[in-house]
């Protein structure tokens, strides 16, 4: 049955929930007094659904469906999560939980998307406290899998479970606080960070643009995929992480930092900041600016993926407890996937190299199927591909869903001749046809596959034999 999040307050954090929920196949009901919140929320939805579903090499679910409501009661009442993101106002917060507890389900759980509030702050007063758990995210919500889930000694252990576990099924990874404490854990290194730069501003040391690249050029990148503790372990080399408390940590002392000072924000700081950042990023669009990163993240994020590593290996966890695609369709469906942000070129479409890309997974999919799994190749067998036919019939963009159908044309002793056919829905974008040979990874040569494989090959390529020979089948270059 299709679950339901209540999401209030649909600014930038609001709008990235609401996105992530949707395209996770929930259905979202949207509560926020700004007449404004229904475009806003549309134009993210258009930079998630850009970037989101290509992070998974299987599809998504079906997205839910989405409903704006001019009334909080009606739009709480039949969900199993609400999330607040109104302003980060305690008083204003606890209005909300007040009209929330009045009209929602007592077993839905209510999410605070709050930065800095401890969660027995925001229970204070409430009708039912046990409900009300921190659930911290990161912008852009719908990509960022953190999620810093703060309960506090009011929260049963159940309630933490159950937030714990619909975190994870809409692919995030929740960071269990254990300890309530203000502005969590993220957001104490994020304002450390901010005050130092705040004051290398200030005191005409750096630029914001000079202080960005300190970041992105060296330590961003690190921590993008080992954290703090991790890399400092390999900072003090073989002598490792004593060795680099004793040299580095001694400096912590010396008054370098100005760690909690904070320089008055005065209207010439705030001007000289905002002057600079927009001499630094002003010719590009909130949105545009959003879509930078975006792409910038997706790549990222699917190089970790490779790796098995870090946020890659939150993604990797998420789609392995996906369903398998159904062997038994005829034509067999040996693909099916977003087209990912990384797949697109300069003219705004998936690239011709990711075509092959597409049908090179199709084929390894259907090796598996017939036996040629990695048990098989670990024991010296395999295919190699000697010949490809690839035809591109239309476009297709980034979250486009694409799905291809493959038919088996030979599967004959050492052969395997396969045509693939790639669709988004109905509409046919290419075809393309492969002739594979199986070897021996011992000799490097041709030889014959197991018995096994040679069968199941066979069981399929008798099946197919009654499906008509593909349109462009034996096609060459300039012959269609
Ligand atoms: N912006 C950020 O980088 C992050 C913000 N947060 C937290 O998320 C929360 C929201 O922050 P933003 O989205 O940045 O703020 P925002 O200003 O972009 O959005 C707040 C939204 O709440 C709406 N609103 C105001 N009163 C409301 C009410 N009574 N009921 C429903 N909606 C109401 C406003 O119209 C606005 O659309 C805060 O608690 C903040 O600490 C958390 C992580 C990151
Ligand atoms: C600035 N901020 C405190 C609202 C930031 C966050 O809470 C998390 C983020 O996305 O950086």
């Amino acid at each position: 049955m299709t679950q339901t999040a209540a999401i209030l307050g649909g600014g930038v954090i609001g709008g990235g929930w609401a996105a992530r929920f949707l395209l996770m196949g929930w259905d979202v009901r949207v509560f926020d007094p700004d007449t404004e919140a229904e475009r806003k929320i549309n134009e993210v939805l258009g930079n998630a659904r850009r970037s989101l579903p290509g992070l998974s090499d299987t599809a998504m679910p079906a997205e839910g469906a989405l409903s704006f409501h001019a009334d909080l009661a009606e739009a709480v009442g039949p969900a199993d999560w609400i999330q607040e993101s109104v302003p980060e106002r305690l008083q204003v917060k606890h209005k909300v939980f007040a009209q929330v507890q009045a009209a929602c389900r007592e077993d839905a759980i209510i999410g605070s998307s709050t930065s800095g509030f401890k969660p027995s702050e925001l229970q204070e007063n409430a009708a039912r406290p046990a409900q009300i758990v921190v659930t911290h995210p990161f912008n852009p919500v719908y990509l960022l899998p953190l999620i810093e889930l703060v309960p506090s000694p009011a929260n049963d252990a159940d309630t933490v479970q159950k937030a714990k576990d619909i975190l994870t099924s809409i692919g995030c990874f929740p960071l269990h606080v254990r300890k309530e404490i203000d502005a969590h854990i993220a957001d104490r290194f994020l304002e450390a960070v901010w005050r130092e730069a705040l004051w290398l501003i200030k005191d005409g040391i750096a630029t914001t643009e000079e202080i960005d690249e300190a970041i992105r050029m060296g330590f961003g990148l690190r921590w993008a995929q080992m954290g703090l503790f991790e890399t400092y372990r390999i900072a003090g080399g073989e002598a490792g992480m004593k060795h680099f408390i004793e040299q580095f940590g001694p400096c912590l002392s010396w008054p370098w930092t100005k760690l909690m000072d904070v320089p008055e924000l005065t209207d010439e700081l705030v001007d000289q900041i905002a002057s600079q950042s927009d001499a630094q990023s002003g010719m590009h669009s909130i949105r545009e600016l959003e879509r930078i990163r975006d792409t910038n993240l997706v790549a990222m994020m699917r190089a970790l993926k490779a790796q098995d590593w870090g946020a890659g290996a939150v993604l990797n966890r998420a789609q392995a407890a996906k369903p398998a695609l159904e062997d038994s369709a005829l034509p067999i469906v040996t693909v099916q996937r977003a087209v990912p942000l990384d797949w697109t070129d300069y003219n705004g479409h998936m690239n011709e190299a990711r075509y092959l890309q597409a049908f090179g997974d199709a084929t390894d999919r259907f090796m598996e199927m017939v036996g040629c799994d990695a048990d098989y190749i670990a024991s010296g067998g395999s295919y190699f591909t000697a010949e490809t036919h690839l035809r591109h019939l239309d476009e297709v963009h980034a979250g486009a869903v694409i799905r291809v159908e493959t038919q088996v044309l030979l599967g004959q002793g050492k052969k395997m001749h396969l045509f693939h056919r790639m669709y988004e829905g109905g509409r046919l974008l290419a075809t393309g046809e492969h002739m594979l040979i199986h070897v021996s990874l011992e000799t490097r040569r041709a030889s014959e596959p197991s018995a096994t494989i040679a069968a199941k090959l066979g069981e399929i390529a008798a099946a197919h034999a009654s499906l008509p020979t593909p349109e462009g089948a034996g096609a060459a270059v300039g012959k269609r």
